[in-house]
């Protein structure tokens, strides 16, 4: 469980372009969900989404997961929690130029150290499962968005994170290859990963593998809905 109390934060504090981007959140998420933070640019999504991800730190109120708390932590143990718990996918997915696809996706692992070429055999699985496979050589300038973006996806998994952000997914894809992509996320969600994205995309907040809405307007929370329609899917794969 993911829950944030009173939680404020507050950038360029006590200056004349001080911006209280989140404001007074209370929010718990359960595990094992979707759940999607909506809401007009500059409502304070991408704050809040990395105040969970232990990207950023509050500035007043605590952060806990699964029972510890995670906001007040000094940074080495903050990166930690981080790298272990959470993978993260970006708007505009933040590949390496000059780097191949299969480095791409091994980034993240590499400050854990660990056994390299049991990092590649996991690497080219995951690359396999997003049908990436053949690509694994080729350098990432070569990619195409949605390809791009299963890299990305790729990249957030390898170290089997419990959860999953993302920022604004599906803002550079279009509709099939967003399909594609809410398909993924379902998967996910079905190999029981906890999954919070921002986005402006109905197609997004409308889809059935979301189990959850949470609309932001000026750094509160609006709005909190259920969806009901959210229901278990029949996948023939599931990534582990
Ligand atoms: N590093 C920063 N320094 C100063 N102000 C910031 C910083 N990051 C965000 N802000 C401001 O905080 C507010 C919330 O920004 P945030 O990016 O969280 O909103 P958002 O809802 O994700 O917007 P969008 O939908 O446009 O991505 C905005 O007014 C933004 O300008």
């Amino acid at each position: 469980m993911i829950e944030l109390y009173d939680i404020h934060k507050i950038y360029n504090q006590g200056q004349s372009n001080q911006v209280n981007a989140v404001r007074d959140v209370t929010i718990t998420l359960d595990l094992n969900q979707t759940s999607v933070l909506k809401g007009p640019s500059g409502s304070g999504k991408t704050t809040l989404l990395s105040l969970i991800g232990c990207l950023s730190r509050p500035t007043s109120g605590r952060i806990m997961l699964n029972g510890e708390v995670i906001s007040n932590l000094p940074e080495a143990y903050m990166s930690e929690i981080r790298r272990r718990t959470f993978g993260f996918i970006f708007q505009r997915f933040n590949l390496i130029r000059g780097l191949s696809v299969l480095e791409n996706v091994m980034v993240p692992a590499y400050p854990s150290g660990g056994d390299h070429g049991a990092l590649i055999v996991r690497g080219k699985e995951l690359l396999s499962l997003l049908e990436l496979g053949s690509k694994a050589d080729m350098s990432v300038e070569a990619l195409s968005g949605g390809e791009s973006q299963r890299v990305a996806i790729a990249r957030a998994l390898i170290n089997d994170p419990s959860i999953v952000i993302a920022d604004e997914p599906t803002a550079n894809l279009d509709t099939a290859l967003s399909e594609q992509f809410l398909q993924i996320i379902g998967q996910l969600r079905e190999a029981g990963k906890t999954i919070i994205m921002t986005s402006h995309d109905p197609r997004i907040w409308q889809a059935e593998i979301v189990d959850r809405v949470i609309s932001m307007k000026d750094g509160g929370i609006e709005e909190d809905q259920i969806n009901e329609a959210a229901h278990e899917h029949p996948w023939h794969e599931v990534i582990a």
